[in-house]
């Protein structure tokens, strides 16, 4: 130790580090049963995610098959024609590339029945068994891998047919595990009843509750961000950063999913999972190891700290023509657009607004992270704008973590203009992820939390008590919107959503820097 006089003795790193955990293979059939297998998500996501662990070996043909359920009438052969079109990789596909596309889609079998019927159910688990019988699978040492691609209306039913039907047979080391899908609920009592009903008939260990942005690749770089590298450690606090904002834009609408979103809006679609399990990793203490629970135990905390959001902090907008969609109703008070803050009472951000902000049918398609520092006390320089030059204050500090599109990791920084005067300009320090790492392939988020599930990692997914914290936080404002006692602002679908917001982020202490904008860069 660098402390004189004493001398402590240096212990070893705790064995349960999870960035060096070893996975064991483990050796039973490998099923994975897409429930739902007929829905967008199936054929946008979850199809896709498994083909690229198969194209990468992740997936042994040898051990691994997968099963297709729903309740539409179809062979296995319309449903491989249905999801081939979003595995092909376009236009100039090789014939090795297709050649992997079919051999891919004979692994998957389709088996139709209701979601809450027995017969559906036993003979999804007669196709499951066969085929770990002709794979010499001893039974109980089979692995089953659930991913319920459906409306969470239907969770409670398809589990219990699981449990009763579809589980692998006894303990010789394999498994039974479940994927849930978002949105958990539509709020705190929806959702813990959801909980109460699921709990009952798979243990924790078991239940996989999925969000997808947690598998994005920046934003599992946050914590090697902030607890690898000394620079952020002493200025990660109320004393240094201003303001947080958390960002994301779409620039369509709810296309063809007009019905589900009205039931949600934005709020419960993006904001209280998305959005707030980054909060999470940004505003949280450091973890005592990178074991899931010690993870999770400290967004719980923060989710825990965040005090109630007041209306005054609240902006939402409805982009016109969001009712024109055949399933909204007319008279819909649904938000597709919503600016809010949110305040943490803890020493660490007490003060310091978490502004989050997501919209549809807006002018672009971004998600980012924008952490703005105070301004430089005895500001001594002067601060160059466009052409001109201004006697003004300087531009704020910011690191911004774009997630998508153009994955980057930039630091708005001040310079001296380069040339004969002594003035300032505000550039960056950039880590943009296709130059730096140019060649390499970043996964897709499904991609890498379905291959979690697999390994038994919960890292990544979201813990009882850590959805129902985050239920607690939404549910009164959302109770207030549903009753239409806050109401959305119209806004011009292609614009930047309500004027209104850009006033609520000023009112929350966000300084724009005039005449500044990165552009990534190109090689
Ligand atoms: N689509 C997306 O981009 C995303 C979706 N999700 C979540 O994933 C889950 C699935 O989404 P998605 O695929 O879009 O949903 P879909 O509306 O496409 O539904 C999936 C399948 O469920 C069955 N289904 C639909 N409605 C009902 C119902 N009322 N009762 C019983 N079965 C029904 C249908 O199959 P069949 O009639 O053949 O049985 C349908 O093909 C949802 O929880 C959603 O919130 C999460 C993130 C993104
Ligand atoms: O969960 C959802 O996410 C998608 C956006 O996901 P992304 O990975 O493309 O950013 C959103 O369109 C959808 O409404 C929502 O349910």
């Amino acid at each position: 130790m660098e402390s004189g006089g004493w001398t402590i003795k240096k212990r070893s790193n705790s064995s349960n580090d999870s960035l060096s955990r070893e996975y064991v293979a483990e050796t039973g059939s490998l099923s994975i049963v897409l429930l739902g297998a007929s829905g967008d998500l199936a054929k946008k996501k979850t199809f896709p995610a498994l083909f690229n662990l198969y194209r990468q070996g992740f997936l042994n043909p040898d051990e691994g098959h997968i099963f297709g359920y729903a309740r539409t009438k179809i062979s296995d052969d319309e449903l491989r024609n249905r999801i081939r079109g979003n595995l092909v990789p376009g236009k100039g596909a090789s014939g090795e590339q297709l050649e992997e596309v079919s051999k891919f889609l004979q692994l998957i079998r389709y088996v139709s029945g209701s979601y809450d019927s027995e017969e559906g159910f036993q003979l999804l688990d007669k196709e499951i068994s066969k085929h770990e019988f002709s794979k010499n699978t001893k039974e109980g040492s089979s692995r089953r891998l659930f991913y319920l691609a459906l409306p969470p209306s239907v969770y409670p039913s398809v589990c219990k047919m699981i449990r009763n039907y579809c589980m692998n047979k006894s303990d010789l080391g394999g498994w039974t595990r479940i994927v849930v899908e978002k949105p958990f609920g539509k709020d705190l009592d929806s959702s813990e009843q959801l909980s109460a009903q699921i709990g009952e008939l798979f243990d924790e260990q078991q239940i996989y509750r999925i969000d997808h942005y947690l598998g994005k690749e920046l934003v599992q770089n946050l914590l090697v961000l902030r607890f690898a590298n000394r620079f952020f450690l002493p200025l990660w606090n109320r004393d240094n950063i201003d303001n947080v904002q958390i960002v994301f834009r779409e620039d369509f609408g709810t296309e063809g999913r007009g019905g589900y979103f009205d039931e949600y809006g934005i709020i419960r679609d993006i904001i209280q999972n998305h959005l707030l399990q980054i909060l999470c990793l940004i505003a949280m203490e450091k973890p005592i190891s990178l074991t899931p629970e010690h993870i999770r135990d400290e967004k719980v905390k923060v989710l825990q700290s965040v005090l109630p959001i007041e209306d005054e902090e609240v902006l939402l907008g409805q982009y016109d023509g969001y009712t024109d969609d055949p399933t909204v109703p007319d008279n819909s008070n649904t938000p597709t657009f919503a600016t809010m803050i949110l305040q943490i009472h803890n020493e660490r951000w007490e003060g310091v607004p978490f502004i989050l902000k997501a919209g549809k049918a807006l002018n672009s398609r971004k998600a980012e992270i924008r952490i703005q520092f105070k301004t430089v006390p005895g500001d001594i320089f002067k601060c160059m704008v466009s052409d001109l030059l201004f006697s003004q204050k300087q531009g704020r500090n910011e690191i911004v973590i774009r997630l998508q599109p153009s994955e980057a990791i930039y630091m708005k920084v001040t310079v001296k203009q380069p040339g004969l005067e002594m003035s300032t300009i505000q550039s960056e320090l950039d880590l943009s992820y296709q130059q730096r790492y140019h060649g390499v392939t970043i996964p897709e988020a499904y991609e890498r939390l379905i291959l979690d599930t697999i390994r038994g990692d919960q890292q990544h997914f979201v813990r009882r008590d850590e959805l129902k914290a985050a239920w607690e936080i939404f549910t009164p404002l959302l109770h207030r919107i549903d009753n239409g006692e806050v109401k959305p602002i119209p806004y011009r679908p292609g614009s930047r959503g309500p004027e209104e917001a850009d006033q609520l982020l000023e009112r929350a202490g966000y300084v724009l820097t005039h005449g500044y904008s990165w552009v990534p860069p190109t090689l």
